[in-house]
């Protein structure tokens, strides 16, 4: 079973535009709302694949309502609070840009911070394969929150999966303890204090976050798929081209994917950019489904080319 932990999930809303024009009055074509934050759509790509999971989230106002009542029966453990769980916005142009405006969320009393950490031990305890902690945090959490965690992944023996951004990244990454760091190339350039334009710019950077104390990292890159490095070896799934339609929580979908089977580092990572790239070519925060998936296999390379350039897509 997989736990997921998301402490500021979102409504996601996506609205279809025909292109994005500031200061304009823009006709929208299509508004879709899905369950969104990344955990949430870990626990969701997961469970559309029949993998066991839970998700652990806070819920509070009308939009917890809503979020509660988009996420069907999804196995889940909530936390109700005072605070008015966020809206996201989406606009999404037809060639498959998209901007996000993403509410900072609620802020939360220390005793529904708390209260969000007990919920996490409690389902530590009966013994998850692995905790995947994910996204931003709500007010009232502290940039720690996801060293204690940490903390509490390590006293129980369940592997911590981490996938955040900022502060919150930081503060984990220098702490150790990550089973797996999942950056995109930004945040992992945010982490190394440093541009990454090549493959070997990237390892190196994964290499050192590794050095803190972590095991593996996963590397999302957008349109050019994604690294996996541990301490012995680097591999790339360059990925498939596709016809993005929203890259929102594309990269949630390939987390899910990389954890979805046991098995060698080099098919997880073909199965996280597989995943990743289906989710690209559905709308809003569609997860993809098994048959999405098949339909966009990959290949891995072993210790690629350093000199490569990874230009942003
Ligand atoms: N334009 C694209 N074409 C094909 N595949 C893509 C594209 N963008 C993303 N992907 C797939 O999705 C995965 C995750 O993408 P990305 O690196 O953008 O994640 P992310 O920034 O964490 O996304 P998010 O935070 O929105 O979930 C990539 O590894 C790749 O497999
Ligand atoms: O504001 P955060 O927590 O960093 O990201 C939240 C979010 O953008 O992440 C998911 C996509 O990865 C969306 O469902 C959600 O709206």
């Amino acid at each position: 079973m997989i736990l997921t932990l998301t402490p500021n999930p979102s409504v996601d809303h996506t609205l279809e535009v025909d292109g994005l024009v500031r200061g304009e009055v823009l006709r929208v074509r299509a508004t879709r709302a899905h369950p969104g934050g990344k955990g949430v759509n870990v626990a969701r790509a997961l469970s559309g694949a029949d993998v066991p999971t839970r998700a652990v989230l806070p819920v509070g106002g009308g939009g917890g309502a809503e979020l509660s009542a988009l996420l069907g029966g999804l196995p889940r453990a909530t936390v109700p609070i005072e605070g008015e769980t966020r809206a996201n916005i989406t606009v999404a142009e037809p060639d498959g840009t998209t901007t996000k405006l993403n509410a900072p969320g609620p802020v939360l009393s220390p005793t529904e911070v708390g209260a969000l950490l007990a919920v996490v031990e409690d389902e530590l305890t009966r013994g998850p394969d692995w905790i995947v902690a994910c996204g931003s945090l709500p007010g009232g959490a502290t940039a720690d929150f996801y060293v204690r965690v940490a903390e509490l992944a390590a006293r129980y023996g369940v592997p911590l999966a981490l996938d955040s951004s900022g502060e919150p990244l930081a503060e984990a990454a220098h702490a150790g303890s990550v089973a797996l760091l999942k950056p995109n190339h930004e945040e992992l350039e945010e982490l190394a204090g440093r541009d990454l334009p090549t493959v070997g710019d990237v390892v190196s950077a994964a290499r050192e976050v590794l050095s803190w104390g972590n095991e593996q990292a996963l590397v999302t890159l957008g349109g050019h798929g994604a690294i996996l490095v541990d301490d012995t070896c680097s591999w790339w799934a360059r990925g498939p081209l596709v016809r993005a339609r929203s890259t929102v929580g594309a990269g949630d979908c390939a987390l899910a994917g990389f954890l979805s089977q046991d098995g060698p580092p080099d098919k997880g990572l073909a199965r996280a950019v597989s995943w990743g790239a289906a989710a690209v070519s559905l709308p809003g925060t569609t997860v993809p489904t098994p048959e999405d998936v098949a339909a966009h296999e990959t290949t891995v390379v072993a210790e690629p080319d350093p000199h490569q350039r990874i230009d942003r897509l």
